[in-house]
């Protein structure tokens, strides 16, 4: 059985819902890269950084304490002491940490936390992100590279949310994507051995069933 298994792919494809059901059925932990980049998110901007002043971001960065939950049932992530699990999917956060995500030291502070994470789950972890595959974890037994037609994800979101305008969302989503595919560091990227997953016309049930079946072989 593998015992680390890496979901990237681009916004709103899938990858958290797919990634906890893949854990809870495998019995393994659970990693949000995305939130720990949000939760940093949150505590610059809780310290009034610009978050478009990189030089400030990275030197802010080092100060925030994040601690991330990996129980698939019940993930968690706080930033310095607090429970930030609702704030950091607010539209401020949402809006501000794509610039934080290009920052190299903030990604060096945080796939290090994450390699660490990665150590202490002895029983096998699901880890979801952008750069896992192909950065964090380059030896993971298995690869996915989860993917949806932009049309689909974006109705997906737009009504998870509540959100009307679906056309704006798709803008919304392809904005960040092109902004973390385009990144000097450890841009959103498919891995040479990655299985790639296309989720649009599948039921996540679907999506799950497939990648434990790839897990197990
Ligand atoms: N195969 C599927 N069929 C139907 N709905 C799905 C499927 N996969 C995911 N969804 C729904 O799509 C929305 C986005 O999924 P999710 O949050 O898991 O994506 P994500 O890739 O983790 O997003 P982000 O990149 O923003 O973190 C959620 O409402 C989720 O329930
Ligand atoms: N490994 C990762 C995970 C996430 N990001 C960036 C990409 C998004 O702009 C942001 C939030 O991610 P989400 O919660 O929407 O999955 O963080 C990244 O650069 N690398």
């Amino acid at each position: 059985m593998t015992d680390v298994i890496a979901i990237d792919g681009p916004s709103g494809s899938g990858k958290s819902s797919t990634s906890r059901g893949v854990a809870s059925r495998l019995g393994y932990a659970y990693l949000d890269t995305g939130a720990m980049y949000r939760a940093m998110t949150w505590a610059l901007l809780q310290r009034g950084v610009d978050v478009h002043d990189a030089d400030a971001v990275a030197a802010a960065a080092h100060e925030v304490v994040l601690t991330s939950g990996t129980d698939p049932a019940g993930p968690t992530i706080a930033a310095d002491g607090v429970d930030v699990s609702g704030p950091i999917r607010g539209d401020e956060v949402t809006s501000a940490v794509s610039p934080v995500a290009t920052v190299p030291e903030v990604r060096e502070l945080l796939v290090s936390l994450q390699r660490e994470a990665i150590a202490r789950a002895t029983g096998g972890i699901v880890v979801e992100g952008r750069d896992i595959g192909t950065v964090v974890a380059p030896d993971a037994g298995l690869k996915i590279y989860l993917v949806a037609d932009p049309v689909a994800r974006a109705k997906r979101r737009a009504a998870e949310l509540g959100v009307e305008d679906a056309d704006a969302m798709r803008e919304a989503l392809a904005r960040r994507d092109a902004i973390d595919s385009n990144r000097a560091a450890s841009p959103l990227a498919q891995a040479d051995d990655a299985v790639v997953v296309d989720g649009t016309d599948l039921t996540l049930d679907q999506v799950i069933d497939h990648i434990v079946a790839l897990a197990q072989q």
